[in-house]
């Protein structure tokens, strides 16, 4: 079944605009009820006529990822190919244009695998998720297989048109078009790859087999091919973005933790093109580190209940997908299909940042509580040429406005002199994703928060202080202040003892200062 929820647009509106092309589909388990099923420049609107009542969902095209041509496949060898009264959990189906060798040849359909991600307003109030929905189409009405995928293909051409944003060539739309060939081979899509960048340390090491399950299926449900990188050790990832020709990709997708997605905003910040390559390519993030606070503080800035994929794609991979009830087989008609498979997880969207870094140590960029892990490298003959140990260390990205770390800041800073017990700056609300540092960041606000606890503060403040991380109430303790500034300067004094890390790496015990940059950069996330 349909469920009727899973498909309506949140104003409960229609896709109203000019139709491209429109068929019927038959619910072969239901009398007297069918599909119109209309393709607009806006998406896909599925009317539902159930004995005269109509009810009309819509998928809005910025929702839809992709679709399939496919056809159904032999039933293995020794098993009855039964054609009227096979069941739907015994319905296998391979792609239409691979593996001739298995097909079945008692079913002439093509069938249309539309995948669409749609978001939902959740039970639970101010919570957002996105959800898988397939809608299958099942094109019957020819005797010949290869003119039922003659009409498959018109729609899957028409909608990747739309996906892409080009103008869906009405000469193909026409039922009368003959060729096939043609039809296939003109559907368009993005030439270039994508670009996964994946660190295997990561977290808990589980980059590569989260990739596999649970991105891989996702892009190619969009036929987005792409190439991956494993990054063999630190610093490999900004060398990499830094060196290669990165034009090459469409878009880059980081596979880690904020460390990854650090290396490789300072890659790219060593380029003198860096402008152009921020334009140009897309970042995004898949969260796979131990903190991931940037992707929470993203899914936080959206009002997101949750980032973690891990969950929500595993309920797309395992989830037991409730197929449209009906025989496949009783109607000469096509037929509409639809399986829909919960999804926890949201859009990726492109979200503005800021970002900040140390105008003056090639090293520094922002300050988080990442944890040190001990590495091993990983042999990639393809990628021998990069050298990490012999990186330059020139940086271009944005100019400075701070004055020279050795010289004074001028009358307009406000300086606080005295003994601390912490300074702890970051502009992000989440430095991992239980650790709600800064409750009123928001993203690109050119904004960086200075956490400063001074020396004195109670032991019962400092203990409510850290037990008030994870739900942002450390910033009501006493003792504790949470300054907004737009650039800071640390500077030990002399003979003083102390750390400064930066995303958990130690660095020199030192003057040190840093900037933000409003909206430099954009990068998507689950
Ligand atoms: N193959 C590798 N071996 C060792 N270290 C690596 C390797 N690839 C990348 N790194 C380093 O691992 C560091 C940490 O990685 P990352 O941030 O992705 O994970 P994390 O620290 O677990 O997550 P988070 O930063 O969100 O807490 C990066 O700064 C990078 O320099």
């Amino acid at each position: 079944m349909i469920d009727n929820h899973q498909c309506v647009m949140e104003d409960g509106g229609q896709v109203h605009s000019n139709t491209l092309l429109e068929e019927t589909f038959y619910v072969t388990s239901k009398k007297n009820t069918y599909y119109k099923v209309r393709l607009t420049e806006k998406g896909l609107s599925l009317e539902k006529d159930n004995n005269g009542a109509t009810k009309v969902e819509t998928i809005v095209l910025n929702d839809i990822i992709g679709c399939r041509c496919m056809r159904s496949k032999r039933k293995s060898a020794g098993s009855c190919v039964c054609g009227p009264g096979t069941s739907r959990s015994q319905f296998k189906l391979v792609e239409s244009v691979e593996a001739y060798q298995s097909y079945d040849e008692f079913d002439t359909s093509a069938y249309l695998y539309i995948y669409a991600y749609t978001l939902k307003k959740a039970r639970m109030k101010g919570i957002k998720r996105r959800e898988r929905t397939t809608i299958t189409l099942r094109f019957r009405s020819f005797d010949k297989y290869e003119d039922n995928l003659r009409e498959a293909s018109r729609w899957r051409l028409a909608i990747k048109c739309l996906i892409v944003g080009l103008p869906v060539p009405k000469s193909f739309m026409s039922p009368s078009h003959e060729n096939l060939e043609s039809l296939i081979s003109a559907c368009p899509g993005e030439q270039r790859k994508i670009l996964v960048l994946l660190n295997p340390k990561s977290g808990p090491g589980r980059g590569r087999e989260t990739f596999q399950k649970r991105i891989h299926p996702i892009l190619s449900e969009a036929e987005r091919p792409y190439d991956v990188h494993i990054t063999k050790c630190p610093n490999y990832a900004r060398e990499f973005v830094r060196t290669r020709d990165i034009y090459q990709w469409s878009g880059l997708l980081m596979v880690g933790g904020d460390g990854i997605v650090f290396e490789v905003v300072n890659g790219l910040f060593q380029r003198p093109d860096w402008e152009k390559a921020l334009k140009e390519l897309s970042l995004g993030v898949i969260p796979c580190g131990s903190g991931n606070g940037l992707a929470k503080s993203i899914a936080y800035a959206k009002q997101y209940s949750k980032i973690s994929e891990s969950k929500s794609f595993h309920d797309a991979i395992d989830g037991d997908p409730a197929i449209f009830d009906g025989s496949f087989d009783s109607c000469d008609d096509n037929e509409i299909i639809s399986d829909n498979i919960t999804l926890e997880t949201e859009a990726e969207r492109r979200q503005r940042l800021d970002s900040f870094y140390s105008a003056t140590s090639a090293k520094s960029t922002y300050f988080s509580t990442g944890s040190i892990s001990s590495y091993h490298s990983i042999d990639d003959p393809n990628n021998e040429d990069i050298d990490p140990e012999n990186s330059s260390q020139v940086m271009y990205g944005p100019s400075s406005r701070l004055p020279a770390l050795t010289s004074e800041v001028s009358n307009s800073w406000t300086q606080i002199e005295g003994e601390f017990v912490m300074v702890h700056a970051a502009y992000q609300s989440h430095l991992g994703q239980d650790y709600f540092f800064a409750p009123r960041a928001k993203l690109a606000d050119g904004i960086i928060w200075l956490m400063i606890i001074k020396a004195g503060i109670t032991r019962a403040n400092l203990l409510q202080f850290l037990l008030g991380l994870n739900n942002g109430t450390h910033v009501t303790r006493s003792g504790v202040d949470m300054i907004p500034v737009k650039a800071f300067r640390i500077e030990p004094e002399e003979g003083a003892n102390g750390y400064i890390t930066v995303d958990g790496e130690k660095v020199d015990y030192g003057p040190l200062q840093a900037e933000i940059f409003p909206s430099l950069a954009s990068v998507m996330s689950p």
